[in-house]
């Protein structure tokens, strides 16, 4: 059977959660703008949507906890989480690897588009620029892993091309994930393991094993 050329293993790696600290910029958003109002701490965040959770709370918070990351600056101002840049970079430098950035826009796209690409050119410069999908449906989108801190990710794809790897984020960090599904606790975890376990699935590459290219 004739060798095939070896392609790199394609790793997504999502925004907000896992790259952007979205839930503690929005905490202290929403404190330094309803000083008065009751708030979910970040040991207290369930599921995915802030703004279900604050719906619940009470509902006219959620469109307060809204305005808070629909308005100008919010995106831009996000830190970023600890250990994302450093492993971005190493990431980008590995052998056989190609990385994407990969991030879902909010319905109102005005700021949060345009803050997404200057966040990405201020933390990790152009070179990141150029790596970035914005979807709102990454089941499309075709690689080997998913990076991402969202429960369920589903889309027109019913059978995406991806692995889901769920980061560990204040929102699903208490989730019993049902065998085989992984996590990556934090940018502390495994992450090379995982990106090296895609690579024994892939075709071997001849010039490596010393074989004739067809
Ligand atoms: O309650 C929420 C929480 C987040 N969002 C927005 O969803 C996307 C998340 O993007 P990912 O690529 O899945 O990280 C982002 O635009 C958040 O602002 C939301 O709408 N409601
Ligand atoms: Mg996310």
């Amino acid at each position: 059977m004739p060798a095939r050329r070896a392609r790199p293993v394609r790793v997504l790696v999502d925004m907000d959660c896992v790259l952007a600290d979205f839930e503690a910029g929005l905490l202290r958003g929403f404190l330094q703008r309803f000083p008065g109002e009751p708030h979910v701490p970040l040991e207290g965040r369930r599921g995915f949507s802030v703004r279900e959770q604050y719906r619940a709370l009470r509902p006219d918070l959620a469109d307060k906890v809204t305005t808070v990351f629909e308005a100008p600056g919010f995106f831009l101002d996000l830190e970023p989480i600890p250990g994302a840049l450093e492993a971005m970079r190493e990431m980008n430098d590995m052998q056989d690897t190609q990385v994407f950035i990969c991030t879902s826009p909010l319905m109102k796209y005005h700021h949060c588009v345009a803050e997404k690409y200057r966040w990405v050119e201020k933390h990790l410069g152009p070179q990141f620029v150029e790596r970035i999908i914005v979807t709102r449906d990454k089941t499309v989108i075709s690689g080997d892993l998913l990076i991402d801190d969202k429960e369920v990710i589903q889309g027109q794809e019913e059978t995406p091309s991806w692995e889901h790897i769920l980061f560990t984020c204040c929102h699903n960090q208490h989730l019993a994930l049902p065998p085989p599904r992984r996590r990556l606790r934090s940018w502390s975890d495994n992450w090379r393991e995982i990106i090296d376990s895609k690579r024994g699935a892939l075709p071997l590459d001849p010039d490596r094993l010393g074989l004739p290219q067809q």
